[in-house]
Formats: C-alpha cells, sequence, structure tokens
C-alpha cells in the first residue's frame, strides 16, 4: 500500500492530478484505452475541477478514456446528489470525452434493472471472450478513485449491511434505509480486481476512521473500505495532514 500525504485539500488534488497524467501517459503507451471509475461525494469536487482547467486539461487523451461509476444515489440526474451530475459539472461537461464512453449508472430504470443493465455492461468491457467463465485472473478497471465517508464506507458499502460482503454479482442496488433512497454500487470482488485503486481522504471528520481502517483491527462490517483489497493491482491511499492526523506513523 501505497501512502501519500500531502498539506491540505489543495495540494492532495494537485498532487493526485499529477499522478493520474503520469498514470494514464504510461498505460497508454501499452494500450489504446483506459478505463477509470470516478467517485461521488465532495472530496472529488477539487480534483475534477482542476483537471479542467487548462493547465490539465492537454495534459491527458480525453479521447481514450471509458468513464465509469463506482456507485450511484438512485435520484434523478438532475438531483444535486446525483453522483453523476457532479462529475460533470465539474469535469466531464469541461473535457473532450466522447459521450459513447461515459457510463452514467443509470437511475431511470428500476434499481433492480439498472444494476442488471451495468453488470452486463462490465461484462461486456472486463470478460474476455476467450475466458467466459473468468478462470484465470484478468484485471477490470485500470484505475478506480474512491471516497470514504467518515462512517467508513466506500462505494455504497455501508457499515453493517450484507451488501458489504455481495460477492456473486460485479454490481448490486438496495435500499438504504438511512437516506431513504435506493443506491447501486460495484461490489468488492471487480473493484479488487483493478489495475489500481486510489483512495482520496481530506479533514479531520474522517481521522479517526481512517486510523481504524488503515491501523485498527479487520473487521469489514465495521469498516467496509477495508474490503478493498487489490487482488494484484495497486493500493494508493491519498490523505491530507487533517484527515491523518491520528495515524501512529
Ligand atoms: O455517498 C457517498 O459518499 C462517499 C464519501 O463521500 P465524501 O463526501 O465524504 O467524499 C463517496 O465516495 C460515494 O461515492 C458517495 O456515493
Amino acid at each position: 500500500m501505497n501512502i501519500h500525504l500531502l498539506e491540505n485539500a489543495d495540494n492532495l488534488s494537485k498532487e493526485y492530478a499529477d499522478w493520474l497524467v503520469d498514470y494514464v501517459g504510461k498505460t497508454l503507451e501499452k494500450q489504446d484505452r483506459f478505463t477509470i471509475a470516478l467517485s461521488g461525494g465532495s472530496t472529488p469536487r477539487k480534483l475534477h475541477e482542476l483537471l479542467a482547467t487548462d493547465a490539465y486539461k492537454d495534459k491527458i487523451d480525453w479521447s481514450k478514456l471509458h468513464v465509469f461509476w463506482g456507485d450511484e444515489r438512485f435520484v434523478p440526474f438532475e438531483d444535486e446528489r446525483n453522483n453523476a451530475k457532479m462529475a460533470y459539472d465539474t469535469l466531464l461537461n469541461h473535457v473532450p470525452v466522447p459521450a459513447s464512453q461515459i457510463h452514467v449508472m443509470p437511475t431511470n430504470l428500476s434499481p433492480e434493472d439498472a444494476s442488471a443493465e451495468y453488470e452486463k455492461l462490465l461484462n461486456a468491457y472486463f470478460v474476455p471472450a476467450d475466458d467466459p467463465g473468468g478462470t484465470d485472473f484478468h484485471f477490470s478497471f485500470d484505475l478506480v478513485i474512491l471516497g470514504m465517508g467518515d462512517d467508513g464506507h466506500t462505494l455504497s458499502l455501508f457499515p453493517g449491511l450484507p451488501v458489504v460482503h455481495e460477492s456473486s454479482k460485479w454490481v448490486t442496488s438496495f435500499w438504504l434505509e438511512a437516506q431513504d433512497m435506493y443506491r447501486i454500487t460495484l461490489t468488492y470482488p471487480i473493484v479488487n480486481k483493478a489495475r489500481s485503486v486510489t483512495f482520496l481522504a481530506t479533514g479531520e471528520k474522517k481521522a479517526v476512521v481512517l486510523k481504524e481502517v488503515l491501523e485498527g483491527i479487520k473487521n469489514v462490517d465495521l469498516y467496509p473500505s477495508q474490503i478493498i483489497q487489490p487482488e494484484q493491482g495497486e493500493l494508493h491511499w491519498f490523505v491530507d495532514r487533517a484527515a491523518a492526523s491520528k495515524l501512529s506513523r
């Protein structure tokens, strides 16, 4: 695991943007597409806005990106809580990713149909035709960007819910009583097959939970972020000093 410790949220966004430019560039020297899953919430906003500036826009070959989401709040696209809307407002409306390569988690179907459709899409991208049963190891996304809530959730894997352990599907949906809404989310198996998984965590509200997730006893029911452990890929945590303030090292 690699921990990138930055002074504050602005420095973190800059460091991450530079890391991303380098990683996308090197990956595209070896293959002709780059698959990325975005996270929602508030933490990635600064990063998105930075990537959309003139200083960064031209450093990434957006035409080769294929964009997905890690999870979605099951509200209409126009709703301010919608994770995809946030990404469009802050980044995707400002960079030239072909529309056909942007794969929003649908919220205009039933939650069951939406997750089944997204699963089908991911199968088409990541299950090789010559190994449909998936007996050999195959990477999924080139990059999954994750956030972590103050309660230790990541994606829509919330503490104490069965969805944390879902392993028979890559995408699932469920009713989240505490927020009075459905959620649709990738499950841990597909994220753990990514080539690279990066968490972004900023602010002192994340300090206690970050210490538990990184240094506490493993208990994924209490701290679902702990279930994210790439099988063969890299795991990076980008944290600012406030979020890292309770870590022992
Ligand atoms: O509800 C969600 O929350 C997490 C964490 O969000 P943040 O505001 O603390 O950054 C986010 O990663 C997830 O995508 C989102 O649906």
